[in-house]
């Protein structure tokens, strides 16, 4: 193949391209209902139309009163307030009046008296604990000042964000339309689960990964039915679905065998942003576009995919919704010493423990062949271990990215 294409990078250089191309191919905003809102990225900073509490009110049941210390009568009990129409009620020295959470608070009061702390007789209002001056009084912009810009565009919305916004009296928020992706799997020894398997077949566990990896963003995937070795059929196939997906995804085919057909096929019929990757697993990750949907061809081995879509795939998905809310990513010591022999950046399978002194600790799992989805299952980050072989004593620090999203 005529290679006129960046090829075998590093790491870091494919997130680059990854993320110029997400960058000139960002998905247009469009407005959603709050409630539709989960995961969604903001396309318009979130600056606050009023503030919160947006009035000075009660944050506790009892009573408001003026004048601390008490009276030595207690404070005259006049009128109540509770929470909804504000009454416009004035306190005087040495007054009080009945209240509830959340109601406004009358003019001139000093504090809260909590209802536990109460004793009323006739008109007249006594404690034995009077509150401190402002005590359960929450305060008009306590919590957010109007014109605060709370939420920058490219952050990412959370259910307590979400409900910022709805105190904040906005129904609807803008934010990146998500990117619509199509999912293949390809290859002839490939059965579904639940179809009895023939010598040398295997049943198809990308299709599935893949899904509900993209389900874990919050996509809604759409995955055709296993594609065989067939240089004609893959191509039609994908080329329909680049007519109406934003993302085509494809697992297996794409490293050197003689049936590994879509690099040619990219090459022949699309552009090739690039071909592998100096990573492991995911090595012959493919890159590129065809008509006008963007194509990610991951490699077969399914702890590559996870690998691959996980650092690279997710990160584009991203990049198209604008996304710069960074994901997250713990730093932990090696709890065993693990020897790289191999130049590429690893994502090698680990999992979190905490160690006696409270630090975060990972135990690399020796599994590390990209079939072994047995150690990728049983485990719950990716370590990283960077370019170049050496050795790295237990203790190391290493970077861990979660990797068993939707487990809770
Ligand atoms: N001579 C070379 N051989 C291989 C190279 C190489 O550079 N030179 N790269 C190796 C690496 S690394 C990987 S990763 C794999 C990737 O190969 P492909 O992406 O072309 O994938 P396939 O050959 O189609 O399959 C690889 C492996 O994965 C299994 N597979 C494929 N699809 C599925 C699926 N949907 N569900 C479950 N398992 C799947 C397939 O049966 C193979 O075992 O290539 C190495 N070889
Ligand atoms: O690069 Mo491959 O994904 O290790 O098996």
């Amino acid at each position: 193949m005529n290679v006129d294409f960046p090829t075998r990078i590093g790491f870091d250089e494919a997130a680059a391209i990854i993320d110029r191309v997400a960058r000139e191919r960002r998905l247009a905003p469009e407005r959603i209902p709050l409630q539709r809102g989960l995961g969604r990225v903001l396309a318009d900073d979130l600056v606050a139309p009023i503030g919160l509490p947006n009035f000075d009110n009660a944050a506790m049941d009892g009573f408001a009163v003026r004048g601390l210390p008490m009276p030595d009568a207690g404070w005259e009990l006049v009128g109540e307030q509770f929470a909804g129409t504000d009454r416009g009620l004035v306190l005087q020295t040495g007054q009080g009046s009945r209240i509830t959470t959340g109601a406004p608070l009358p003019a001139g009061a000093d504090a809260i008296l909590i209802k536990e702390n109460a004793r009323v007789e006739g008109d007249r209002l006594f404690t034995d604990t009077p509150p401190a001056m402002r005590q359960h009084i929450r305060r008009a912009g306590e919590d957010v000042e109007a014109g605060t810009r709370l939420l920058a565009a490219g952050d990412v919305l959370t259910p307590a964000r979400i409900g910022l916004a709805a105190a904040l009296g906005l129904p609807e928020l803008s934010v990146a339309r998500r990117p619509t992706v199509a999912v293949f799997t390809t290859g002839d020894e490939l059965r579904p689960p639940g179809q009895a398997l023939a010598p040398g077949e295997i049943h198809d566990s990308n299709r599935a990964l893949l899904q509900t990896l993209l389900v874990a963003e919050g996509l809604e995937p759409v995955a055709w039915p296993i594609l065989p070795d067939d240089p004609a059929r893959i191509a039609a196939m994908l080329e329909d679905a680049a007519f109406s997906f934003d993302l085509v995804i494809t697992c297996g085919g794409v490293s050197a065998g003689e049936k590994d057909h879509l690099p040619a096929l990219l090459q022949a019929r699309g552009e090739t942003y690039f071909w592998k990757v100096r990573m492991k697993p995911g090595m012959p990750l493919l890159f590129g576009r065809l008509g006008d949907a963007l194509l990610l061809g991951l490699p077969g081995n399914p702890v590559s995919v996870l690998a691959t879509f996980l650092t690279l795939g997710r990160r584009l998905v991203d990049g198209l919704q604008g996304r710069v809310e960074p994901r997250s990513r713990w730093r932990a010591k090696l709890a065993l010493p693990v020897d790289k022999r191999h130049e590429r950046l690893e994502f090698m399978r680990g999992r979190l423990q905490v160690d006696a002194s409270g630090q975060l600790q990972v135990q690399p799992d020796p599994a590390t062949g990209s079939h072994r989805l047995a150690a990728a299952a049983g485990n719950d980050v990716l370590l990283v271990l960077p370019e170049g072989a050496g050795h790295f004593p237990a203790g190391s620090v290493v970077d861990c990215l979660p990797s068993s999203s939707g487990r809770g």
